[in-house]
């Protein structure tokens, strides 16, 4: 064969003599190594180690196996015989963390021979969805496991083919499968069972599900096209108060189909409002509303607010209902996007009569007594809500004397979320960082990122081979006008603990962390029992997962409200600008069946700089059991700068 079929088709299974007790007493194996040395040189990209009793020797070889490989396209997937009944979860990530969690390691999830129908799909299911928060690479079927069609083809039982649907939705196609064992499924006109197509029958059986409406609905929509580059891809959080964002970000946010249609509907609301109250239009002799746009970028927040006057207008259709004048200010402190402004205004119709535009900070900005604004629209939102110092920019504009004193803001308020998330592949991503660089003045080009800072970082990521393990809790309130402005005992400085109580089902609905909770994985969730020594043996958690839910506005005269939300209870399907925040833990912590992990998190400042600490410990009927260090002290490793 060429060197690219060993490198696409190949899977090595290593001697399995390699592995007796004797051959192991030392924790090293020549046969293993010759053999892994081999597999390199063919540029195999996988080596099966078989699942043998864990033991330190079985360990040790695995571990120094993953270190033999790194830097190679070879790497090493450990076999787990996949049956809720054993207790392979809490045996498979204690080798793993033997083995430092070694990225170089995955995992070769084996179907038993045969179906265990005394399991339940939905016991399958959970077992599964904690799995996923390990390195998962491969699914073994044995051919034992498929049943035979009236034709003769192989095909699967009911249960698992919501089993198998179910991994592919998940793990997508990075999952491998492979397919072992005898050739029994094929029609009898197929002559022998060694005529080779004899295994693409069984392939080919898998591609029919993976080609199934609701596999395909998940992994092959736009979204899932767009996003795929991004998968467990850890980014620098943006910081546009701080830098001057580009112009191609600018036009990334702005392809978002979700995100202004729910402003453009926000800042409508608030119009209507303000005419059913009687501030303006109507009999009121006031038919001119202020709008301002802070943090106007390219624009899009100002098209969406002009086009939420004119759909009012066009509903004025009595004499009694006056249409609106807006005028609109556009403040905006990159000089670049500034520039980009003024030539829409320049251009686009309508524009020149009503809209001024403002180079300043917004904390700074001057505006005359009749130009404050009525309704400020501003997007300064980050992954976990206030990351991107929206508190601190809005406060500064309300202080500034840029709205009325009756003045609404859009958003109103923002709430962000934190929950527990297991991940191998994520807290191997955040140790990476310390060797590479994340822009040019970290990494060895320049300032050592170093491990402590590189755990101490939070990433914006769309997280995938993840599993979050509780439903999300709320962390931070911020509320605009900020009722405590004037209030010299209130700051912007939070501190919350939020506790998550032990969960049985393992946060399933929640998947990834990423995407709207899946209300059908929780219903099935519901109906799986315990299986002794296995469901309901703990879980292990790597990091955070951080998102928000922002109430852009809410009608005090009618009953409508509009969110933007990329926490999994609300999110906003379609919206694609945030991806979820993630804090790692230096160490992973194990949560034990039955305990709670308590998550304690701050947003502190020093008036230069925004950072944030955290910290998550384990108790067990209230008394604690363990605990991490605080995690970012004075905010050693990141901040934000003011
Ligand atoms: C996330 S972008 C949103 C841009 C645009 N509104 C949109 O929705 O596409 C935030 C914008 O606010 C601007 N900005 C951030 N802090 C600001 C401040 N203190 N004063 C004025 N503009 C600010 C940034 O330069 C950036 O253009």
């Amino acid at each position: 064969m060429s060197s690219s079929e060993w490198s696409n088709s190949v899977v090595g299974v290593l001697s399995p003599s390699a592995f007796s007790p004797s051959a192991l007493s030392l924790g090293s194996s020549p046969t293993v190594q010759s053999e892994v040395e081999w597999a390199m040189h063919m540029g195999i990209p996988a080596v099966v180690f078989p699942a043998v009793p864990a033991s330190p020797n079985f360990a040790r070889l695995l571990h120094s196996t993953a270190l033999l490989v790194s830097g190679s396209s070879t790497s090493i997937w450990l076999d787990v015989n996949f049956e809720p009944k054993e207790a392979c979860y809490g045996g498979v990530q204690s080798i793993l963390s033997s083995c430092d969690n070694a990225s170089t390691i995955g995992l070769n999830l084996r179907f038993p021979e045969q179906e265990t129908s005394s399991v339940t799909i939905a016991t399958v299911l959970v077992h599964l969805n904690r799995f996923f928060g390990l390195p998962v690479k491969g699914v073994t079927l044995p051919t034992s496991i498929f049943l035979t069609n009236k034709k003769g083809y192989p095909t699967l039982s009911k249960k698992m083919q919501v089993v198998i649907e179910w991994i592919m939705k998940r793990g997508g196609d990075k999952i491998r499968w492979v397919i072992e064992g005898e050739k029994k499924h094929f029609p009898a006109d197929e002559n022998s069972q060694n005529n080779t197509s004899g295994y693409l029958n069984y392939l080919q059986y898998l591609f029919h599900l993976r080609s199934r409406s609701d596999v395909t609905e998940v992994l092959d929509c736009e979204e899932a096209k767009a996003e795929s580059s991004y998968l467990d891809y850890l980014q620098a959080p943006l910081q546009p108060l701080a830098d001057n964002l580009e112009f191609g970000t600018y036009e990334t946010f702005e392809r978002d189909p979700v995100k202004y249609r729910n402003y453009e509907s926000a800042v409508l609301l608030a119009i209507r409002d303000g005419v059913n109250l009687q501030k303006w239009g109507g009999n009121t002799g006031n038919n001119v509303v202020n709008l301002m746009v802070v943090g106007a970028g390219r624009g899009p927040l100002v098209r969406a607010s002009l086009n939420a006057v004119k759909r009012y207008n066009s509903t004025c259709l009595s004499p009694n209902l006056q249409p609106l004048t807006p005028r609109m200010l556009a403040v905006e402190k990159n000089p670049s996007a500034v520039i980009f402004l003024h030539s829409l205004v320049a251009l686009e119709p309508g524009w020149k009569e009503v809209v001024r535009v403002i180079s300043s900070d917004m904390r700074e900005a001057v505006v005359a007594e009749e130009e404050k604004a009525d309704i400020v629209v501003s997007e300064l939102l980050g992954s976990f809500g206030d990351n991107e110092l929206s508190p601190e920019c809005l406060d500064g504009a309300e202080k500034s004397g840029l709205m009325k004193p009756d003045a609404v803001s859009i958003p109103t308020n923002y709430i962000s979320y934190i929950a527990p998330l297991s991940s191998t592949k994520l807290h191997q991503e955040a140790k990476a960082q310390s060797y590479s660089a994340t822009d040019g003045t970290h990494g060895p080009m320049g300032q050592p990122f170093g491990y402590l800072r590189a755990m101490e970082t939070p990433y914006v990521v769309r997280s995938h081979a993840a599993t979050q393990t509780h439903i999300e809790k709320e962390c931070f309130t911020y509320v605009h006008p900020n009722p405590d402005l004037n209030d010299p005992a209130k700051s912007n400085s939070r501190f919350v603990r939020v506790e998550f109580e032990s969960d049985e089902k393992y946060g399933m609905g929640n998947g990834c962390g990423y995407g709207l909770y899946n209300q059908q994985d929780a219903k099935l969730a519901e109906a799986s029992e315990k299986v002794e020594g296995e469901v309901g043996s703990g879980i292990t958690i790597h990091g955070l997962t951080g998102s928000f839910d922002s109430l852009l506005y809410k009608s005090q005269t009618e009953n409508f409200e509009e969110h933007i939300s990329i926490a999994p209870q609300t999110f906003s399907v379609g919206m694609f600008s945030w991806f979820p925040l993630f804090f790692p833990l230096r160490d992973p912590v194990f949560l034990p069946p039955g305990c709670t992990a308590g998550v304690n998190i701050w947003r502190l400042g020093d008036g230069k700089k925004i950072w944030y600490e955290w910290s998550v410990d384990i108790m067990k009927e209230g008394s604690l059991v363990s605990s991490t260090p605080v995690h970012n002290p004075n905010g050693r490793s990141y901040q934000v700068g003011l």
